[in-house]
């Protein structure tokens, strides 16, 4: 049995051991395989790492090494662990806060009315750790703030006069699966930055609220375990759970991923096909550094200026870390490959297109069995989480009306990025999608509330849904189109009466 002093011996690159949830393992060999980069678990060689590996990976992670790299429990636990940067108030040089309140109030969840508001007691509560990666955006973050802007961009036409009844109809279908609402829970690594019970917040919210979640790849809990929460939750209304999927590296990854999201009764695979690579977001990678920095820099460097030999890799040139874990050579020819994996039965959509013509080349993918082999596409740039000064989904959906409108028969198509009010979704419904995601809306709702705070964000957007159709003179989501938007500010006049 390793005591803490036997760990902290093992300290540098060439011998790196950890604890985490009391037992040390010894992951020297490991270090370069790991997707979050060597230098990510080189900060806590030598010591006690549950803080920062527990939120993030899912359980059974660690326990997944090698079983000669499992030393065994640590005897001598009764040491305080030492604090880290990760629990410092480390701020980056844009201090990523969702909004600036002039005095930092936490609403209470009645009071909160709007997603903003959850958002806002989010900011508060969150970890300047977990505050970067939410928030982040790549490079200059044009696209993620042009995602919010170009909703307001689009204004509404309202119609009076109509009897609309007292409840218009906003159910809609979502991928073969009948949705209270058209919108769903988008896929978001790492819930558990926000609150302790993570991404099963969500599965209860779309059980109980009859929305359709997609679980990331990389959430920090396990597939099954998200999915078992959905099904089995006492208070299930309806809903459906999709699992997105990153294609990793290693096609046989690829293969396993598949087989345990279709076990786990997964109903449609959703797959990002907008990172071959991760993008480059300063927010969190500056978090990161500056955390290694206030613990006094990895433990061969400790204490050390930086200089020309000691500074560190940037994330990208780190080998085998999460910009380069994915596979960069997946392409259109490579669908037949997921479509066989994935089965027959269950529906497709590949997350991420940014484009007309690509657009269009989904809608043209055909399996040997002369059928379609995409059953829906999402446009999304990620949150502007990937490539900087991408199109947002407005841009695209106007894209793809104008050059390619043939697609909306051909194959439902959903959106995401930067929607947070009710009007947002009108907005796209009235533009041809189906329906549409939030990522950032539901991490923050969680993060405020937990699953409290998940299942009134949807009560808002309900809300505001209903409230819209009423006011616009429409008795059913369905019947929403161009007709309802003023797009002048995109250049699009109307016809004359
Ligand atoms: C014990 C110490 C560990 C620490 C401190 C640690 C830390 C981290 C950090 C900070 C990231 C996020 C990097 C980013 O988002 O930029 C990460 C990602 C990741 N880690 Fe670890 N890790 C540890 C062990 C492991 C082990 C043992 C495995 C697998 C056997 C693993 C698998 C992963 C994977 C798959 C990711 C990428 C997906 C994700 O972002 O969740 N980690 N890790
Ligand atoms: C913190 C965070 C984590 C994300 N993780 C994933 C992911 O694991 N897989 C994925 O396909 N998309 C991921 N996305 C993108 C979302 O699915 C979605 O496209 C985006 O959040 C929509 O923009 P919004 O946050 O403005 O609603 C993530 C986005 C954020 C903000």
């Amino acid at each position: 049995m390793p005591s803490v002093a036997d760990v902290a011996a093992h300290n540098s690159r060439s011998s790196c051991w950890v604890i985490v949830s009391g037992k040390a393992y010894d992951v020297t060999e490991f270090l370069d395989e790991h997707p979050g980069g060597a230098r990510s678990i080189l900060r806590f060689a030598g010591r006690d790492a549950t803080a920062e590996y527990e939120p993030l990976h899912p359980p059974g992670t660690i326990e997944s090494l090698p079983k000669d790299k499992h030393l065994g429990p640590v005897d001598d636990l009764t040491l305080e662990p030492e604090p880290t940067a990760t629990t410092s108030e480390i701020q980056t040089s844009t201090s990523p806060l969702i909004m600036t309140t002039s005095a930092p109030v936490i609403l209470p969840l009645s009071a909160c009315m709007s997603l903003e508001d959850l958002a806002q007691v989010a900011a508060i509560k969150l970890s300047p750790r977990a505050a970067a990666y939410y928030h982040s955006g790549a490079e200059t973050r044009y696209s993620r703030d042009r995602n919010r802007r170009d909703w307001s961009r689009i204004g509404l036409r309202p119609r009076v006069l109509i009897n609309v009844g007292p409840t218009p109809r906003m159910r809609t279908n979502v991928m073969g699966f009948d949705s209270s609402l058209p919108i769903f829970i988008s896929p978001a690594a790492h819930a558990r930055f926000g609150h302790p019970d993570g991404e099963l917040c969500l599965a209860r919210t779309a059980a109980r609220m009859d929305i359709a979640q997609c679980v990331s790849t990389y959430a920090s809990m396990t597939a099954p375990d998200i999915a078992a929460e959905f099904f089995n939750d006492p208070h299930k209304r309806g809903g459906a759970m999709f699992f997105q999927l990153y294609i990793p590296r290693v096609k046989k990854d690829a293969e396993k991923l598949i087989a345990v999201a279709k076990k786990a009764g997964y109903q449609a695979l959703v797959v990002t096909v907008d990172a071959p690579v991760i993008g480059k977001r300063d927010d969190d990678d500056q978090f990161q550094a500056l955390a290694a920095a206030a613990d006094g820099g990895d433990s061969e460097n400790k204490g050390k200026e930086d200089t020309e030999e000691t500074l560190p890799p940037l994330p990208s040139q780190e080998p085998g870390t999460l910009r380069a874990a994915h596979n960069a050579t997946f392409e259109w020819s490579d669908l037949p490959w997921i479509r066989h994996c994935w089965g027959p039965e269950h529906p497709i959509l590949l997350k991420g297109i940014q484009t007309a013509e690509d657009a269009l080349l989904a809608t043209q993918q055909i399996g040997p069995d002369g059928k379609r082999l995409v059953d829906g596409i999402y446009l999304s740039n990620h949150g502007g989480h990937q490539l900087d000064y991408a199109p947002t989904s407005v841009q695209t959906l106007l894209d793809i009306r104008r050059r390619a409108p043939q697609v909306f028969d051909q194959l439902p198509v959903y959106v995401d990025g930067g929607v947070l009010r009710g009007t947002d979704v009108i907005k796209a419904l009235c533009l041809g999608a189906r329906a549409v995601g939030l990522g950032r809306g539901f991490l923050y709702a969680l993060s405020a509330y937990g699953t409290a705070g998940a299942l009134r964000a949807v009560q808002i957007l309900s809300d505001e849904i209903q409230t819209t159709l009423r006011l616009l003179g429409v008795a059913d989501v369905a019947q929403l189109d161009e007709r309802y938007l003023d797009l002048s500010e995109f250049g699009i006049e109307r016809a004359k009466l």
